[in-house]
C-alpha cells in the first residue's frame, strides 16, 4: 500500500520509526515532512498528508505529532479525511472496522514505539465493515457540504 506520512518536530522520530516499519512491511511511503527535529507547525504536515490521501494518491495516512492531537485536527480540516488518535490498537482497529478512517494519528509524547508500531498494523489490517456503518459514514460528507442534520 501507499502510506502518506506527517510530522511535526514532536512526532519526527516517531515518524521515522513508522517510516522504517512500513518500508520493511514492502509498503510504499510518501513523507511529507518534517524532516529535522527543528520546531515547526504541526497544521502543515496533517494537512499535507490529508491531501494525499483525499486525492488518491496514498491509501491511507499515518502522521505524528507530541500529541498526536493538533495534528490530527488539522487533517480533519480537509474534506475527505476521516483521522483517528489512537494509544492502542483496538481503537486503531475499530477506526477502520466502523468509522472507515483513513488516518491514524500517534503522539510520540504519549505512546512508546513498539504500542505505536501496533497501533498502525492493527490500523492496516483491519477493513471497514460497510453495512449500518456505510450511511452514517456518508454523513460525514454531507456535513462538509454544510448540510445540517
Ligand atoms: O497537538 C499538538 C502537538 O502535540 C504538538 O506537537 C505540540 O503542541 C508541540 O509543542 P512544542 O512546540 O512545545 O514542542
Amino acid at each position: 500500500m501507499k502510506i502518506a506520512l506527517g510530522a511535526d518536530h514532536a512526532g519526527f522520530a516517531l515518524k521515522t520509526a513508522v517510516a522504517d516499519h512500513l518500508t520493511a512491511l514492502g509498503h510504499e511511503v510518501l513523507d511529507g515532512g518534517t524532516n529535522s527535529p527543528e520546531r515547526t507547525d504541526y497544521p502543515i504536515y496533517g494537512s499535507r498528508a490529508a491531501r494525499l490521501v483525499t486525492n488518491g494518491e496514498a491509501d491511507f495516512g499515518v502522521i505524528c505529532c507530541g500529541s498526536g492531537i493538533g495534528i490530527s485536527i488539522a487533517a480533519n480540516k480537509v474534506p475527505g479525511a476521516r483521522c483517528v488518535v489512537c494509544t492502542e490498537p483496538y481503537s486503531a482497529a475499530m477506526a477502520r472496522r466502523h468509522n472507515d478512517a483513513n488516518m491514524l494519528a500517534l503522539g510520540e509524547r504519549f505512546v512508546g514505539v513498539d504500542m505505536a508500531l501496533a497501533c498502525v498494523d492493527a490500523f492496516l489490517a483491519a477493513d471497514f465493515e460497510g453495512g449500518r456503518h456505510a450511511g452514517r459514514v456518508a454523513l460525514f460528507e454531507q456535513i462538509e457540504s454544510g448540510t445540517e442534520l
